[in-house]
C-alpha cells in the first residue's frame, strides 16, 4: 500500500485506490488517496523547510542534487521495475531513457546552478545588480506518460533554486515517484524539502489552490492546464505549463529517406505514442510520398508494441481510429487492437496505425489523439509544407527532414513550435528553452530558463 511521505516521515491516510498494470489490466498496487488535511499537512511540511533550505547556500543545494543522482542509481533497477508495472514500458527504453534522464535532471541542475551568472550593470555614477530568492513552495503535477523523468525534469531546478516541492504523480503511475521519496530518505535529504501525496485530478486542484503553495509547475493535457490556471488566477501564482501538441513532421524530397522513415517510426511510435512531443500529423514530398507511406506502413506493423495507459485512453485512441474510417481515411496500417492469444489480451493494446486521406480539417488532424498512429498527406512546395504545418492551434515540437542545410535553417525557423528536431526527433541538451506556443503551454524549462522560473530577481541599484 503506498503512503504519502511527509516531512520525511510515510504517512497512511485517506481512502485506497487501485493502480493497473497496462499489459494485464491486472491490479499492481494499491495506493492511499490524499485528502484535504492531507495536502495541508504535506504544504505545511513544505513550508516549514523551506526557510532553512532557501537559506543554505547553492553550492550545497548542488550537492545534495548529485546525491540524489547517486540514490537514482542506487535504486536504478527497483525505479525500472516500478515504472515498467504502472506504465507496461519496454524495458530497454525505461533503463535507457525514462530512468537515466532523472540521474541527468539531477546532475545537470546541479551543474548550471553552482555556475549560474548573476546580472550586474554599471552605468556613471549607479551600479545595478541581482539577486535570486526561491518562490517557496512549489506545486508539481506530473503525467503519467514520463513519470519519473518528467517529475525529476521539474524537481531538480525547483530544489537547487531553493524551492521545498509538493509533488503529485498522476494517479496511474505512482510507482517511481515512490521509490524516489525513499531514497531521499535514504539519502538524509532535510525533512520537508520533497513530500510526495497520491490522488486524483480533484488532490491536484487541493493542492495548487492551497493558500500555502506559491507556484506551480505541470506538465499534461491543454484541458487539466486550463483547469489549473483558473485555479491560480486569483492568486496571480507564477504558472509553467508544458502542454498538449499536434506536432508535424516534413519530409522533403531531398531527404535521407532511410533516416526520415526510421525517424518518423520513433516519432510516431515510441512510448506508444504517448509523450507530447509525438509526431501526429506527417507531411511528405509527393514525389516520395507513395514508397515514404509504404515504408513507414511496413515498419509500423515491425515496432514493439506498448501498451496505453489505462482502459479509458485506449477506448480514446480507438475512438480516433473509428473516427478516421468514418472520416473516409485509407488505412495504411493497424486499426484496430492486436490479438496476442495471452494475458496481454486483457491489457490495454491499440495496434500501431498509419492512416492518409484525410482533410486538414478533420478532428483526427486538429486533435490530438496521444496514441501509436498518424496521418500523412503530400504536399509539393516548401511554402505549402510549412502552412500545413503551422495550421494548428498546438506548436510543441516539429521534425524537418532534409539535407539541404540552407532548407533546414529556413524551414525551422518558420515553424511556429517551441522545438523543431533536424533529421532526428528527441535529441536533448538539457540547457536549451523547452516548451511550446499556442495551446501547447506557457513558459520555456530548461537551462537557466527553469532556474528563472523557480526563483525570483531583486534588482538592487546604488548610487555611487
Ligand atoms: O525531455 C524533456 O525534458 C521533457 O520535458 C519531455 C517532455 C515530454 C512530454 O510528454
Amino acid at each position: 500500500m503506498l503512503t504519502h511521505f511527509i516531512g520525511g516521515q510515510p504517512v497512511a491516510a485517506g481512502k485506497a485506490f487501485p493502480v493497473h498494470d497496462p499489459v494485464t489490466g491486472a491490479v499492481v498496487r494499491q495506493v492511499h488517496e490524499a485528502d484535504p488535511e492531507v495536502v495541508d499537512r504535506a504544504v505545511r511540511a513544505a513550508r516549514e523547510a523551506a526557510r532553512d533550505w532557501a537559506a543554505m547556500p547553492v553550492g550545497e543545494r548542488a550537492g545534495w542534487m548529485r546525491r540524489l543522482a547517486e540514490g537514482i542509481e542506487a535504486r536504478f533497477d527497483d525505479l525500472v521495475a516500478a515504472e515498467i508495472a504502472d506504465t507496461g514500458k519496454p524495458l530497454e527504453q525505461t533503463r535507457t531513457l525514462d530512468i537515466p534522464r532523472g540521474i541527468a535532471n539531477f546532475r545537470a541542475f546541479a551543474e548550471m546552478a553552482a555556475q549560474r551568472p548573476e546580472d550586474a550593470f554599471h552605468l556613471s555614477g549607479m551600479l545595478s545588480y541581482t539577486v535570486r530568492r526561491p518562490l517557496g513552495v512549489v506545486a508539481v503535477i506530473v503525467p503519467w506518460n514520463l513519470p519519473f523523468l518528467l517529475m525529476t525534469w521539474k524537481l531538480a531546478p525547483a530544489l537547487v533554486a531553493g524551492n521545498t516541492v509538493v509533488v503529485k504523480p498522476s494517479e496511474q503511475t505512482p510507482g517511481s515517484t515512490a521509490v524516489f521519496a525513499e531514497l531521499c530518505a535514504e539519502a538524509g535529504l532535510p525533512a520537508g524539502v520533497v513530500n510526495v501525496i497520491y490522488g486524483y485530478g480533484s488532490a491536484g486542484q487541493l493542492l495548487v489552490e492551497h493558500p500555502g503553495v506559491d507556484a506551480v509547475t505541470f506538465t499534461g493535457s491543454t484541458g487539466t492546464g486550463t483547469a489549473i490556471m483558473k485555479s491560480v488566477a486569483d492568486r496571480v501564482k507564477p504558472i509553467s505549463f508544458e502542454l498538449g501538441g499536434k506536432n508535424a513532421g516534413l519530409v522533403f524530397e531531398d531527404c535521407d529517406l532511410d533516416k526520415a522513415v526510421e525517424g518518423t517510426v520513433k516519432s510516431v511510435f515510441t512510448n506508444g505514442g504517448q509523450v507530447c512531443l509525438c509526431t501526429e500529423r506527417m507531411y511528405v514530398h509527393r514525389s516520395i510520398f507513395e514508397d515514404f507511406c509504404a515504408r513507414l506502413a511496413a515498419r509500423a506493423q515491425e515496432v514493439e508494441l506498448q501498451p496505453m495507459i489505462s482502459a479509458e485512453h485506449r477506448e480514446k485512441v480507438l475512438s480516433y481510429y473509428a473516427l478516421a474510417r468514418s472520416e473516409g481515411a485509407k488505412v495504411l496500417a493497424g486499426g484496430s487492437v492486436p490479438v496476442f492469444g495471452d494475458h496481454r489480451d486483457s491489457g490495454y493494446f491499440v495496434e500501431p496505425t498509419v492512416v492518409t486521406g484525410l482533410s486538414e480539417w478533420s478532428r483526427f488532424n486538429r486533435e490530438e489523439i496521444f496514441g501509436p498512429v498518424c496521418h500523412v498527406a503530400p504536399f509539393d512546395s516548401e511554402a505549402e509544407a510549412v502552412d500545413l504545418a503551422n495550421g494548428s492551434e498546438y506548436g510543441l515540437a516539429a521534425t524537418l527532414w532534409t539535407t539541404n542545410l540552407d532548407r533546414a535553417h529556413r524551414v525551422a525557423q518558420r515553424l511556429e513550435a517551441g522545438l523543431v528536431w533536424v533529421n532526428t526527433w528527441y535529441l536533448r541538451d538539457l540547457r536549451t528553452p523547452f516548451g511550446g506556443v499556442k495551446l501547447s503551454g506557457i513558459g520555456r524549462e530548461g537551462g537557466t530558463r527553469s532556474l528563472d522560473f523557480y526563483s525570483e530577481p531583486t534588482t538592487i541599484t546604488i548610487k555611487l
